[in-house]
């Protein structure tokens, strides 16, 4: 760890969270999970960390053959499992163990790759429990323990936990990027650069004037301003790391009897939503979620929008204008009978950039020319299934075009939560108000607060009530 300033402002890599080593080994637990799901399976594998884990391979892994009283370090070995009360084989299993700091909680780690049944896990734990430097471990421990001991910033660790959440391949790709360090790398660039700018203005403060360079204070103020260029990028992304990781929220809407409903029975290929003849049959928002080519989609089917005297229906119809308001995308369906008349008045307000448009009803039209060449728009026949095929191209399409998730992962955000863009968005402020100071001290002074921003999104920062809401959303045994 060296120091760039008088302040303590720590480098780049500098770790201030050794909570795991200020512990004494012999303080500190040794932890033990199921870090498979319960349940019957082929395998089941059971992980235990801390400063105990060698003795707990001493006492319960034996093995014929072995020349060794150690166990060969990073590598599988055929085993028995034994109770240390009585002996008894608990399981002909394999067992592997990490040496520190070569493992993933950065202690020593031994994995029990067990039969998955209940009576051989049960029988694990009660032989683990006989150690009393072992507990069971909390959610999330073992990540945890990898991020206090070094082997993963906080956006590694949120990346780990959204592509274990991850149900579409755009999810998986985008938490893969931030889980295998791409993200936690280009963050500290970011910061190494501030970091940079700060070591010019330093000089500048601790020595005099003619000690330094002429010019130095205006290299520094160049490179902030390209540094904040970088960073405006990052952030003018339309949000489509969160909206991708969360889900994009499609709202459908339209008149009643459009064909809402049965869109929607049509793209879940399932009678999800009642379908009858009668307007005003939907009423309240119908969520579900689907996997567009990758990219998660949450479809609302909504209530169609017409005057009401109708209580219920007039919430419905609130609600229905609010879910449009707050959706990523809109499908505003329309029946072809009616379309000619335009767009009805009260549902002009909701048409955004982000409106998309199906002309329904295409088996009782007469004329569909003057539809089929709007843009963002399609002719379909929900009941015959017309059209329906290149709609669900064409959706497609705008929806990879939208949140750009074709092709190379370079262009993809790394913005995948709301906490980034806040302290992104925080040092971007800093950095204009180091650009536009007069004065070196102050000037230095917004720099390091732009440093310390980034610093919060890797977690080197302390955070420590983040720290818990990010851990408390992990399961047992990670
Ligand atoms: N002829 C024809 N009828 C359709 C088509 N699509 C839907 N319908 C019929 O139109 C009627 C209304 O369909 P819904 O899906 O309930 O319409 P909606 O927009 O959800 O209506 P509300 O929920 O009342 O706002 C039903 O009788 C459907 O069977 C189509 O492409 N052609
Ligand atoms: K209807
Ligand atoms: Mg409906």
């Amino acid at each position: 760890m060296h120091c760039l300033c008088r302040h303590g402002l720590t480098c780049v890599r500098a770790r201030p969270y050794s909570t795991i080593s200020a512990l004494s080994t012999a303080q500190r637990k040794t932890i033990y999970a199921l870090s498979t799901p319960p349940g019957k399976a082929g395998v089941g594998v059971i992980r235990v960390s801390g400063p105990a884990a060698l003795a707990v391979w001493s006492r319960l892994i034996k093995a014929k053959n072995r020349k060794q009283d150690f166990p060969v370090p990073w590598k599988f070995e055929r085993c028995h499992i034994v109770h240390p009360e009585d002996g008894r084989v608990i399981d002909d299993a394999l067992s592997v163990f990490f040496k520190a700091p070569k493992s993933f909680t950065s202690e020593d780690v031994l994995e029990l790759h067990v039969h998955s049944g209940r009576a051989i896990i049960a029988s694990v734990f009660s032989a683990l429990a006989t150690f009393p430097s072992c507990r069971p471990a909390e959610a999330g421990e073992f990540t945890r323990r990898a991020f206090l001991g070094g082997r993963l910033d906080l956006t590694e660790v949120e990346g780990l936990r959204d592509l274990i959440d991850a149900e579409t391949e755009g999810q998986r790709r985008l938490a893969l990027r931030a889980a295998s360090g791409s993200v936690r790398n280009q963050y500290e660039q970011i910061r190494s650069d501030i970091i940079h700018c700060l070591a010019l203005v330093e000089a500048l403060i601790d020595f005099s004037e003619e000690d330094v360079e002429d010019g130095v204070y205006d290299q520094a103020r160049g490179q902030a301003r390209r540094l904040l260029a970088n960073i405006e990028a990052l952030l003018d992304d339309g949000h489509r790391g969160e909206i991708i990781r969360s889900g994009i929220k499609l709202a459908i809407f339209g008149p009643p009897n459009a064909g809402k409903s049965t869109l929607l029975n049509f793209l879940a290929k399932r009678e999800a939503a009642i379908v009858t003849s009668v307007p005003g049959t939907t009423r309240d928002i119908l969520e579900l979620s689907l996997d567009i080519d990758g990219l998660p989609v949450i479809v609302a089917d909504t209530a169609g929008l017409r005057k009401s005297e109708d209580l219920v229906e007039s919430i419905g119809i609130e609600r229905a204008r609010a879910a449009v308001q707050q959706a990523d995308i809109s499908l505003c369906v329309l029946s072809l009978e009616s379309a000619a008349a335009g767009l009805p008045q009260d549902m002009q307000d909701l048409v955004s950039a982000d409106t998309y448009f199906l002309f329904n009803k295409n088996d009782l039209a007469v004329d569909t020319q003057q539809h089929t060449s709007k843009p963002n728009s399609w002719t379909v026949s929900l009941a015959t299934g017309d059209g329906t095929e290149t709609f669900m191209t064409g959706l497609s399409a705008a929806l990879q075009k939208r949140f750009q998730f074709k092709g190379d992962d370079d262009n993809a955000p790394i913005i995948t939560h709301a906490r980034h863009r806040s302290h992104l968005t925080s040092a971007a402020q800093f950095l204009r108000a180091f650009i536009e100071a007069e004065d070196v001290i102050f000037g230095a002074e917004e720099l390091r607060y732009a440093a310390k921003e980034i610093g919060k999104i890797s977690g080197e920062i302390g955070v420590e009530d983040v720290l818990d809401s990010i851990f408390r959303n992990f399961c047992i045994g990670k």
